[in-house]
């Protein structure tokens, strides 16, 4: 190597247990510098065919596993991330652009339980059963695994939501093929290196890395997978719905959001607007979750624009490393421009922009001039029809609009093809329960936000997906439902 030339992290693809190389490879950037620092592998068809064969040999054996086996291993996995979770964090922070803080304090954390959870969950379920005692009938249900599980994750929450997919479905029994983004594709691989010591057999979970077009299609179009699990964009989605169609594929579809936050003039300020602040610009805004449509009361729309554009500009923008940092870089290049776009569109609808983009500066090391980074950006006086206000923009944008009536309000804030997540904020109760019905949304938080619990339904309606993760959904979601009756 070039004297001066740093070292490029090199990632193998994971298949039956063995760290395989790939023909190819694809550059990885460090996003807070703009440096390529990996190179992951550019599987395709091969590598999806090498990875169904060794989770096709592995499937009888520990489909045949009791939950209680299966628990434990989970269990172990869960408490391997754990012992990891430093090493991890700084992977996933460096690989991501977010900053170690949430790395540290919610993504590893969160990955560790969702191994924990369905350790757990997968030991609760129970079946129906029914009698026909004039026909001298009973009848009951089973539930066995599905086969080979095909999942694809994002790059915004990456080791966070592929252990999410992950451990139901091989907590159900199912062996799986995992495809996680080729932008952060780093902890993915380390999980690789824990399995073995888990004690999870060789073939039950296969990692293949790659670029959707390539090893997605691949993956999504093979006959033995039976079942595909995805978080990601709609137009991905709409692809993979195309390619799964002619093979009647059990589809989970987790898609974007246009998150509305409604803001009554009862509402507690005090705790509204941190807690809207970290709604839009948490991850860099890059969380489905995110909100990005602010409905203010008219009789307390000045106020709270002020406070809340004085708490926006707080929103510290740093290098990812830096523990006063609450935001750190954008996934990549492309996608920073696509986010500066919609708010250029919207200064030139005649919007204002009240502080971030193109308005204050943003103060950065050398080193990291180069990066992703944007500062939180508030924009007003925009219309509903405006792309900003109906496209999702997955940064850290949100506009502020105000409203008059409950009535009206609702109407607006359903308007959008998303239907995935909405917060609404008043001190009256009937209020939140009324709005929070009313609102076309798979997610309602009243006077809080992103606070997940585990066991329900988590999805979306519309265009923000298909189906519903959660204790029971997943379990239903990675089994097959068999009805038997038995004559006696
Ligand atoms: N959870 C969410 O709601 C997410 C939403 N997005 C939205 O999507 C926009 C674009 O981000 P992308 O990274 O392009 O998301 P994407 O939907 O293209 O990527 C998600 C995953 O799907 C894979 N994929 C892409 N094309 C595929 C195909 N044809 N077949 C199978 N797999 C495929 C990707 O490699 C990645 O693993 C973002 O700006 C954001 O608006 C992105 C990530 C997560
Ligand atoms: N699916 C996403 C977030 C999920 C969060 C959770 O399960 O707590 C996303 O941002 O894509």
């Amino acid at each position: 190597m070039a004297a001066g030339k740093k070292e490029l992290l090199m990632l193998e693809n994971f298949i039956g247990g063995q760290f395989l190389p790939c023909n190819s490879y694809i550059d990885s950037y460090d996003p807070s510098t703009g440096e390529v620092y990996c190179k992951v592998p550019n599987s395709g068809k091969e590598e999806i065919e090498a990875a169904v064969e060794a989770a096709r040999e592995a499937f009888p054996a520990w489909s045949s596993r009791s939950p209680q086996e299966r628990s434990l291993v989970l269990n172990r996995l869960a408490d391997l991330v754990e012992q990891s979770l430093e090493e991890l964090a700084q992977a996933e922070s460096k690989d991501q652009g977010k900053t170690l803080t949430l790395a540290r304090t919610m993504d590893i954390p969160r990955a560790a339980q969702n191994f924990r959870f369905f350790a757990s969950a997968i030991l609760h379920h129970v079946t129906e059963c029914t009698q026909m005692d004039h026909l001298s009938c009973m009848h009951y249900t089973v539930r066995t695994p599905v086969g080979i599980a095909g999942l694809i994750s994002p790059w915004n929450l990456p080791l966070y939501l592929l252990t999410w997919k992950i451990a139901p479905a091989i907590a159900a029994g199912n062996t799986v093929i995992a495809k996680p983004s080729e932008l952060t594709s780093v902890t993915a691989w380390m999980l690789c290196k824990l399995l073995d010591k888990a004690g999870v057999p060789p073939g039950v979970i296969n990692i293949v890395f790659g670029t959707g077009p390539r090893v997605g299609e691949a993956l999504v179009s093979h006959p033995e997978v039976p079942l595909i699990s995805f978080t990601g964009s709609q137009p991905t989605a709409e692809r993979i719905t195309q390619l799964s169609a002619p093979h009647c594929k059990k589809l989970s579809l987790e898609l974007g959001g246009k998150n509305p936050a409604i803001i009554f003039e009862d509402a507690n300020l005090e705790e509204c607007i941190p807690a809207t602040v970290r709604s839009s610009f948490a991850n860099q805004g890059e969380i489905c979750l995110c909100t990005s449509r602010i409905f203010v009361q008219r009789s307390i729309y000045s106020e709270f624009l002020k406070r809340f554009v004085e708490a926006s500009r707080k929103w510290k923008v740093g290098i990812p490393s830096d523990p006063s940092a609450n935001m750190g870089a954008l996934i990549s290049k492309a996608h920073l421009e696509k986010v500066r776009s919609y708010v250029m569109k919207a200064r030139a609808e005649g919007a204002q922009i009240l502080c971030g983009e193109g308005v204050d500066q943003l103060s950065l090391p050398l080193r990291n001039q180069a990066g992703y980074f944007m500062l939180p950006t508030v924009i007003t006086d925009i219309k509903d029809e405006s792309c900003c206000m109906k496209e999702e923009i997955f940064g850290p944008v949100t506009c502020v609009v105000p409203f008059d009536s409950e009535e009206e309000v609702i109407k607006r804030a359903n308007s959008v093809k998303y239907g995935l997540a909405a917060t609404v904020w008043s001190n009256n109760v009937g209020r939140t329960h009324r709005v929070a019905k009313k609102l076309q949304s798979g997610l309602v938080w009243t006077n809080c936000w992103l606070i997940r619990e585990l066991n329900l339904p988590f999805g979306g309606m519309k265009s923000s997906g298909i189906g519903r993760e959660g204790a029971k959904d997943s379990y239903d979601f990675f089994t097959e439902i068999k009805t038997i009756t038995v004559k006696h």
